[in-house]
Protein backbone atom coordinates (compact mmCIF):
# COMPACT_ATOMS: atom_id res chain seq x y z
CA UNK A 1 0.00 0.00 0.00
CA UNK A 2 1.67 3.15 -1.45
CA UNK A 3 1.23 6.08 0.69
CA UNK A 4 0.52 9.25 -1.06
CA UNK A 5 0.82 12.76 0.97
CA UNK A 6 -2.18 15.37 -0.66
CA UNK A 7 -1.51 18.58 0.89
CA UNK A 8 -3.36 21.93 0.81
CA UNK A 9 -2.12 24.89 1.38
CA UNK A 10 -4.82 27.73 2.09
CA UNK A 11 -4.95 29.65 4.84
CA UNK A 12 -8.80 30.32 3.83
CA UNK A 13 -9.55 26.48 3.57
CA UNK A 14 -6.94 26.23 6.83
CA UNK A 15 -9.24 28.90 8.84
CA UNK A 16 -12.86 27.08 7.54
CA UNK A 17 -13.63 30.17 5.41
CA UNK A 18 -14.28 27.57 2.56
CA UNK A 19 -14.12 24.07 2.40
CA UNK A 20 -11.00 22.37 1.00
CA UNK A 21 -12.23 21.30 -2.51
CA UNK A 22 -8.77 20.92 -3.97
CA UNK A 23 -7.44 18.22 -1.44
CA UNK A 24 -10.43 15.89 -2.28
CA UNK A 25 -9.99 16.96 -5.93
CA UNK A 26 -7.03 15.11 -6.30
CA UNK A 27 -7.48 12.28 -4.16
CA UNK A 28 -10.47 11.39 -6.58
CA UNK A 29 -8.03 11.86 -9.86
CA UNK A 30 -5.50 9.77 -8.21
CA UNK A 31 -8.20 7.03 -7.27
CA UNK A 32 -9.49 6.89 -11.09
CA UNK A 33 -6.19 6.37 -12.25
CA UNK A 34 -3.79 4.33 -10.34
CA UNK A 35 -4.32 0.51 -10.28
CA UNK A 36 -1.58 -0.17 -7.81
CA UNK A 37 -2.90 -0.46 -3.86
CA UNK A 38 -2.29 3.61 -2.33
CA UNK A 39 -3.65 5.33 0.74
CA UNK A 40 -3.61 9.30 1.14
CA UNK A 41 -2.20 11.13 3.67
CA UNK A 42 -3.99 14.33 3.73
CA UNK A 43 -2.86 17.69 5.02
CA UNK A 44 -4.39 21.07 5.58
CA UNK A 45 -2.10 24.01 6.44
CA UNK A 46 -1.67 27.61 6.16
CA UNK A 47 0.30 29.41 3.67
CA UNK A 48 2.77 29.41 6.28
CA UNK A 49 6.30 28.34 5.36
CA UNK A 50 7.69 26.61 8.13
CA UNK A 51 4.06 24.79 8.46
CA UNK A 52 4.46 23.88 4.61
CA UNK A 53 8.17 22.46 5.25
CA UNK A 54 7.11 20.21 8.28
CA UNK A 55 4.01 18.63 6.67
CA UNK A 56 6.25 17.85 3.28
CA UNK A 57 9.30 16.66 6.18
CA UNK A 58 6.53 14.44 8.30
CA UNK A 59 4.95 12.89 4.67
CA UNK A 60 8.48 11.82 3.21
CA UNK A 61 10.09 10.66 7.06
CA UNK A 62 7.69 9.66 8.62
CA UNK A 63 5.18 8.52 6.25
CA UNK A 64 7.29 6.68 3.78
CA UNK A 65 5.11 8.99 0.70
CA UNK A 66 6.54 8.01 -2.61
CA UNK A 67 4.48 10.92 -4.30
CA UNK A 68 3.21 14.21 -2.31
CA UNK A 69 0.96 16.50 -3.58
CA UNK A 70 0.94 19.86 -2.87
CA UNK A 71 -2.18 22.36 -4.04
CA UNK A 72 -2.14 26.22 -3.06
CA UNK A 73 0.27 28.65 -2.34
CA UNK A 74 2.38 28.92 -6.17
CA UNK A 75 1.65 32.57 -6.72
CA UNK A 76 3.14 36.13 -6.53
CA UNK A 77 1.38 37.24 -3.43
CA UNK A 78 2.81 37.95 -0.66
CA UNK A 79 2.06 34.82 1.51
CA UNK A 80 2.40 32.51 -1.47
CA UNK A 81 5.14 30.27 -0.36
CA UNK A 82 4.28 26.25 -1.25
CA UNK A 83 7.67 26.30 -3.59
CA UNK A 84 9.84 28.03 -1.72
CA UNK A 85 8.79 25.19 0.76
CA UNK A 86 9.87 22.16 -1.49
CA UNK A 87 12.67 23.40 -2.03
CA UNK A 88 14.02 24.31 1.15
CA UNK A 89 13.16 20.05 1.68
CA UNK A 90 14.02 18.68 -1.34
CA UNK A 91 18.03 17.77 -2.22
CA UNK A 92 17.35 17.97 -5.48
CA UNK A 93 14.39 19.90 -7.90
CA UNK A 94 12.90 18.85 -11.21
CA UNK A 95 12.02 21.89 -12.82
CA UNK A 96 10.56 20.09 -16.11
CA UNK A 97 7.21 19.24 -13.89
CA UNK A 98 6.57 22.99 -13.39
CA UNK A 99 7.42 23.80 -17.16
CA UNK A 100 5.11 21.08 -18.60
CA UNK A 101 2.42 22.29 -16.15
CA UNK A 102 2.70 25.57 -16.91
CA UNK A 103 2.18 25.23 -20.74
CA UNK A 104 -0.27 22.81 -20.25
CA UNK A 105 -2.05 25.48 -18.00
CA UNK A 106 -1.78 28.15 -20.75
CA UNK A 107 -4.43 26.45 -22.96
CA UNK A 108 -6.72 27.28 -20.01
CA UNK A 109 -6.12 30.23 -18.58
CA UNK A 110 -3.57 33.25 -19.54
CA UNK A 111 -2.35 33.27 -15.84
CA UNK A 112 -0.89 30.58 -15.99
CA UNK A 113 2.41 32.15 -16.34
CA UNK A 114 1.52 33.26 -12.48
CA UNK A 115 2.31 29.90 -11.04
CA UNK A 116 5.83 29.38 -9.71
CA UNK A 117 5.05 25.38 -9.04
CA UNK A 118 7.85 23.01 -9.01
CA UNK A 119 9.28 19.56 -8.07
CA UNK A 120 11.46 18.04 -6.45
CA UNK A 121 12.77 14.99 -4.61
CA UNK A 122 13.30 14.64 -0.52
CA UNK A 123 14.88 10.86 -0.32
CA UNK A 124 12.74 8.72 -2.02
CA UNK A 125 9.72 11.13 -1.73
CA UNK A 126 8.89 12.86 -5.50
CA UNK A 127 6.93 16.07 -4.26
CA UNK A 128 4.59 18.20 -6.58
CA UNK A 129 3.16 22.25 -6.29
CA UNK A 130 -0.54 22.24 -7.95
CA UNK A 131 -2.05 25.68 -7.91
CA UNK A 132 -5.17 26.26 -6.00
CA UNK A 133 -7.66 27.15 -8.10
CA UNK A 134 -9.45 22.77 -8.02
CA UNK A 135 -10.21 23.51 -12.24
CA UNK A 136 -6.35 23.21 -12.15
CA UNK A 137 -5.85 19.88 -10.88
CA UNK A 138 -6.80 17.65 -13.77
CA UNK A 139 -4.62 19.93 -16.56
CA UNK A 140 -1.40 19.63 -14.32
CA UNK A 141 -1.65 15.87 -12.89
CA UNK A 142 -2.99 14.82 -16.69
CA UNK A 143 0.17 16.54 -17.93
CA UNK A 144 2.70 14.81 -15.45
CA UNK A 145 1.52 11.54 -14.43
CA UNK A 146 3.01 9.95 -17.54
CA UNK A 147 6.17 10.56 -16.27
CA UNK A 148 5.62 10.24 -12.56
CA UNK A 149 5.94 6.38 -12.07
CA UNK A 150 9.37 6.37 -13.99
CA UNK A 151 10.56 8.91 -11.53
CA UNK A 152 9.63 7.28 -8.91
CA UNK A 153 10.76 3.87 -9.61
CA UNK A 154 14.42 5.85 -10.25
CA UNK A 155 14.42 6.96 -6.49
CA UNK A 156 13.20 3.92 -4.50
CA UNK A 157 9.80 4.68 -4.32
CA UNK A 158 7.87 1.49 -5.11
CA UNK A 159 5.87 0.82 -8.20
CA UNK A 160 2.94 2.56 -8.86
CA UNK A 161 0.64 1.26 -11.29
CA UNK A 162 -1.69 3.17 -13.48
CA UNK A 163 -5.00 2.75 -15.59
CA UNK A 164 -3.75 2.59 -19.07
CA UNK A 165 -7.65 3.74 -20.13
CA UNK A 166 -6.70 7.11 -18.25
CA UNK A 167 -3.26 7.55 -18.21
CA UNK A 168 -0.12 5.80 -20.05
CA UNK A 169 2.77 5.83 -17.43
CA UNK A 170 5.87 5.75 -19.67
CA UNK A 171 9.13 3.50 -18.69
CA UNK A 172 11.89 3.59 -20.62
CA UNK A 173 13.64 -0.07 -21.27
N1 LIG B 1 -8.29 24.31 -1.50
C1 LIG B 1 -9.21 25.00 -2.17
N2 LIG B 1 -10.50 24.57 -2.21
C2 LIG B 1 -11.43 25.25 -2.91
N3 LIG B 1 -11.17 26.36 -3.61
C3 LIG B 1 -9.91 26.83 -3.59
C4 LIG B 1 -8.87 26.19 -2.87
N4 LIG B 1 -7.73 26.90 -3.02
C5 LIG B 1 -8.05 27.92 -3.80
N5 LIG B 1 -9.35 27.89 -4.14
C6 LIG B 1 -10.07 28.82 -5.01
O1 LIG B 1 -9.16 29.42 -5.89
C7 LIG B 1 -9.18 30.86 -5.71
C8 LIG B 1 -7.78 31.40 -5.89
O2 LIG B 1 -6.96 30.80 -4.97
P1 LIG B 1 -5.87 31.65 -4.18
O3 LIG B 1 -4.63 31.63 -5.01
O4 LIG B 1 -6.41 32.96 -3.73
O5 LIG B 1 -5.79 30.72 -2.95
P2 LIG B 1 -4.55 30.17 -2.18
O6 LIG B 1 -3.41 31.12 -2.17
O7 LIG B 1 -4.31 28.80 -2.67
O8 LIG B 1 -5.26 30.07 -0.76
P3 LIG B 1 -5.62 31.23 0.29
O9 LIG B 1 -5.66 32.55 -0.43
O10 LIG B 1 -6.93 30.81 0.81
O11 LIG B 1 -4.56 31.11 1.28
C9 LIG B 1 -9.76 31.07 -4.32
O12 LIG B 1 -10.41 32.29 -4.20
C10 LIG B 1 -10.73 29.92 -4.22
O13 LIG B 1 -11.93 30.24 -4.89
N1 LIG C 1 -4.45 25.07 -14.91
C1 LIG C 1 -4.52 26.22 -14.21
N2 LIG C 1 -3.38 26.79 -13.80
C2 LIG C 1 -3.41 27.94 -13.11
C3 LIG C 1 -4.66 28.57 -12.77
C4 LIG C 1 -5.84 27.93 -13.21
O1 LIG C 1 -6.98 28.40 -12.98
N3 LIG C 1 -5.74 26.76 -13.92
N4 LIG C 1 -4.64 29.75 -12.08
C5 LIG C 1 -3.45 30.58 -12.20
C6 LIG C 1 -3.45 31.69 -11.24
S1 LIG C 1 -4.71 32.85 -11.46
C7 LIG C 1 -2.52 31.84 -10.25
S2 LIG C 1 -2.47 33.24 -9.30
C8 LIG C 1 -1.47 30.83 -10.07
C9 LIG C 1 -1.10 30.55 -8.63
O2 LIG C 1 -2.18 30.02 -7.89
P1 LIG C 1 -2.03 29.56 -6.37
O3 LIG C 1 -1.37 30.66 -5.62
O4 LIG C 1 -3.43 29.29 -5.92
O5 LIG C 1 -1.19 28.30 -6.34
O6 LIG C 1 -1.81 29.61 -10.72
C10 LIG C 1 -2.16 29.79 -12.08
N5 LIG C 1 -2.23 28.52 -12.73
Amino acid sequence: MTPIGIVTVSDRASQGDYRDEGGPAIAAWLSRVLVSPWRPESRLVPDDQPRVEAALRALADDDGCALIVTTGGTGPAPRDVTPEATAAVCEKMLPGFGELMRRESLNAVPTAILSRQTAGIRGRSLIVNLPGKPAAIDVCLRAIMPAIPYCIDLIGGGRLETDPAMCVAFRPR
